[in-house]
């Protein structure tokens, strides 16, 4: 496993010619092809510019290249761009974060209506200061996995109605951590959602939070 369990059922169907009902699709696609093999490479190499963007001190003329080498780049990709359902990242349950590069990287290593286990991984360019990793992508990793145990206890999607963040220690960066996130009450609709993000031990961020499963077709 990677970015998500692969054998989830989804109680709601699609239509045969649109499975897009209200804000999310009936149905999450999820796929192990889409931008091909080496998607991850690229996906991984967009990383570490970030991550070297934040810690370059470039000279201007060193900046005026990297921006005409960019230019060529985003110029490439605009001959390729698809809506959002259909574009690998965010579906590719083979990479980490399946293949979302907004979410910092992370693997699962179980996840199911019990609820679902991860190693996450900030990035350098996750930094918030001193070395540790902003507060706001602690919250994304828990926002993200919270709500894939929400949405493996349903078995469809749910959108958070709020989250809070308890910042227990501070969270390195470059380092595996071990993120936990469980449905630990139901009621209809909504969700109730613990989590923990350890350092080893250390416990660094905990999660309280409150998913809502969306109706069919809600916007
Ligand atoms: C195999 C592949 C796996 C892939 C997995 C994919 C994982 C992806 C994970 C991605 C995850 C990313 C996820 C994201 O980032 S989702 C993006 C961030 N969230 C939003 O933008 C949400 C915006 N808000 C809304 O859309 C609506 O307000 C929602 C949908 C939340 C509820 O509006 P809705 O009209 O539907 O319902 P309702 O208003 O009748 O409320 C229903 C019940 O809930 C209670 N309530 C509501 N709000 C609150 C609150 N703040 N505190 C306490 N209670 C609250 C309410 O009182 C009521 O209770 P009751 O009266 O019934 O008792």
């Amino acid at each position: 496993m990677k970015g998500a369990p692969t054998d989830q059922k989804w109680h709601v169907p699609a239509t045969e010619d649109s499975p897009h009902e209200g804000g999310f699709r009936a149905e999450i696609d999820v796929t192990v092809e889409r931008g091909g093999p080496r998607y991850g490479e690229l996906i991984e190499q967009v990383r570490t510019f970030m991550d070297k963007v934040r810690y370059a001190n470039p000279t201007p003329e060193l900046v005026d290249e990297i921006i005409s080498d960019l230019q060529e780049f985003n110029a490439k990709l605009d001959t390729v761009l698809v809506d959002e359902w259909t574009s690998p990242s965010g579906t590719r349950i083979d990479l980490p974060a399946r293949g979302n590069i907004t979410l910092p990287p992370y693997e699962v290593v179980d996840g199911g209506e019990h609820g679902v286990t991860a190693t996450v991984e900030f990035r350098p360019f996750h930094l918030g200061g001193n070395g540790v990793a902003h507060g706001g992508h602690v919250a994304t990793a828990f926002d993200d996995l919270g709500g894939m145990a929400a949405a493996l206890n349903v078995h469809g999607i749910c959108r958070t109605a709020y989250l809070t963040v308890n910042y227990r220690s501070l969270t390195p960066l470059s380092t595996p951590l071990m993120l936990r996130t469980w449905v630990e009450r139901r009621d209809d609709r909504k969700l109730f959602v613990k989590g923990t993000l350890h350092d080893g031990e250390r416990l660094c961020a905990d999660l309280d939070a409150l998913f809502i499963a969306l109706r069919r077709g809600q916007a």
